[in-house]
């Protein structure tokens, strides 16, 4: 007997492209025979758990989800998935996240959220890593689209001396990232500080350059530039449909995606 239609809540606009792309990228990358799933950050991110679940307790019984952070582990939580961490599982089969930037390289920017370090983990400890976003974050290069910089998490007490170096470097505007109804700076799910460090195109157009230049600043942690990692990237547009690129350069517009249709689970 077929499954019944699923029943969605209604969306308008690129949240429902988000939600479309999110589905498309489940559907095409966590197969039945994944069993760890690294769960990432961002507001496209909730479509991706909400698919998962959607593929039913026979094979989510069985599965292990490892978060980026505080807001993907409530999801799992909530969720009723099982919660692992990277101490029990190393290896990850899939792991899928936002981002803030995506270049035609599929580099990407991330950690306006301030979790690039577990990101960062998670993406490399998995054998497939993929993107799901909104339009907003397809570009050419790197920081056409995102305005506020590279994120870089830096351990508390070398933040001074890092935005410093990030300046000589030829940073245009590094600045230590402040909280918002909070007095003082953000301070990250790992107790770090976060400086957003802009950089213009010259940099850009080659981040794994510039990501191993601030990688070797002492007091740095991790560096929000995701270079050579991620396979490919959903993006939901305005329009409803979504837009698929993958490494190598192959892109696919104007996908359009039915969300009242189960996945299929075999
Ligand atoms: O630190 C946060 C992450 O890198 C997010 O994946 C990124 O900021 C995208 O978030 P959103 O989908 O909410 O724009």
């Amino acid at each position: 007997m077929a499954a019944a239609p699923l029943q969605l809540n209604a969306l308008q606009g690129v949240e429902a492209a988000k939600r479309a792309a999110a589905y498309a990228a489940v559907d095409n990358h966590v197969k039945p025979e994944h069993q760890i799933i690294g769960i990432g950050s961002g507001s496209t991110v909730p479509y991706v758990v909400e698919r998962i679940v959607q593929q039913g307790p026979k094979v989510n019984t069985n599965r292990w989800f490892v978060p980026t952070g505080f807001q993907s582990k409530e999801l799992i939580v909530k969720n009723g998935l099982k919660l692992g961490d990277v101490d029990s599982f190393p290896e990850i089969d899939v792991t899928i996240d936002g981002a803030d930037d995506v270049d035609s390289n599929l580099n990407a920017i991330k950690g306006g959220g301030a979790c690039q370090l577990r990101e960062k983990v998670l993406a490399e400890a998995a054998k497939t890593f993929i993107i799901v976003a909104d339009f907003r974050k397809n570009g050419e290069i790197l920081g056409q689209g995102w305005k506020q910089g590279v994120p870089i998490e830096v351990a508390e007490f070398a933040w001074s001396k890092v935005q410093r170096q990030l300046v000589k470097l030829g940073s245009t505007n590094a600045a230590l990232r402040m909280g918002k109804a909070k007095a003082g700076p953000v301070v990250t799910d790992n107790g770090n500080f976060v400086i957003d460090a802009q950089f213009d195109e010259k940099f850009m157009k080659q981040p794994d350059e510039l990501l191993k230049t601030i990688k070797l600043l002492t007091g740095v942690i991790e560096v929000g530039l995701f270079t050579n990692m991620c396979q490919a990237a959903y993006f939901g547009n305005e329009d409803g449909t979504i837009t698929a690129k993958e490494i190598g350069g192959k892109v696919q517009k104007g996908i359009t995606f039915d969300v009242s249709r189960n996945p299929i689970v075999s």
